[in-house]
């Protein structure tokens, strides 16, 4: 799969074909902008490759990515795909539990998983994520931010996604919270059934996957660049 940010320009990606099991944790690492939060825009449907193609199995079937019109992308995301990004992205208007309870107001797909009872999943996740019903009726606004990565975890797993992506979430926490955050997201996950890709450059984070891969061993264009370099510093 190659995927290039702008026409004549060298590939950002270009990937070997890669696997990723239904209910795997998998821990995908490389340096500040080799291309990891490209690599899950692409798995979400949010970027399209130039050439390749991205297969999610959801529900039984296998689903091309690029076979998809830009509509039925977004409900595939939506109803299939969990998303904790670097930056959380909560609604900053909306108390924690309605956070959380959003994916469901777009998604039949996730209402049905849960019988229709958002609120009552939205508030055992909350509490497995250790954030008390005190905090229910908070603005996002006022959280610590170790509290918003949280709400933003259980937001992505309400309605059981078949994967949940993660955009380097542990990043603002120190070494001891981020421990015990990455145990809480990949025990819910696990109780979800959810497949993880979870990218950072942080490598001791990998200890808690059950795969973990360098983004340059699976990106062509990575390995050539970093040859090209090694070429140009052993000419001078
Ligand atoms: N919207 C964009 N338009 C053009 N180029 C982009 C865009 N987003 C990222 N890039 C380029 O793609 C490359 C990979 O960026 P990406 O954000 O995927 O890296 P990363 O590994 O996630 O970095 P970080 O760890 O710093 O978040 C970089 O060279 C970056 O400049």
């Amino acid at each position: 799969m190659v995927f290039r940010w702008q026409r004549g320009q060298a590939p950002c990606l270009e990937l070997a074909d890669f696997e990723i099991q239904p209910g795997e944790r998998l821990f995908v690492h490389g340096p500040s902008g080799s291309g990891k939060s490209t690599l899950l825009g692409l798995l979400g449907g949010v970027l399209r490759p130039e050439r390749g193609r991205i297969i999610l199995q959801v529900e039984g079937r296998a689903v091309e990515l690029g076979g998809l019109s830009d509509r039925e992308r977004d409900r595939l995301r939506v109803d299939h795909i969990g998303f904790v990004f670097q930056q959380f992205n909560l609604v900053p208007y909306l108390s924690v539990l309605d956070n959380v309870c959003l994916p469901c107001r777009f998604s039949a797909r996730r209402r049905q998983r849960l019988a229709g009872d958002e609120r009552a999943e939205a508030r055992r996740l909350l509490r497995a994520l250790d954030l008390g019903p005190a905090l229910e009726a908070t603005p996002v606004t006022r959280l610590s931010v170790g509290q918003q990565q949280r709400v933003a975890v259980a937001r992505a797993l309400i309605g059981r996604p078949e994967l949940l992506i993660a955009d380097e979430p542990t990043s603002a926490l120190d070494a001891q919270r981020q421990a015990g955050f990455l145990e809480l997201l990949l025990q819910e996950s696990a109780a979800s059934g959810a497949s993880v890709v979870f990218v950072s450059h942080d490598e001791r984070l990998a200890a808690h996957f059950d795969r973990r891969v360098a983004l340059a061993e699976l990106n062509r264009a990575a390995a050539l660049a970093e040859l090209n370099r090694a070429a140009a510093l052993a000419e001078t």
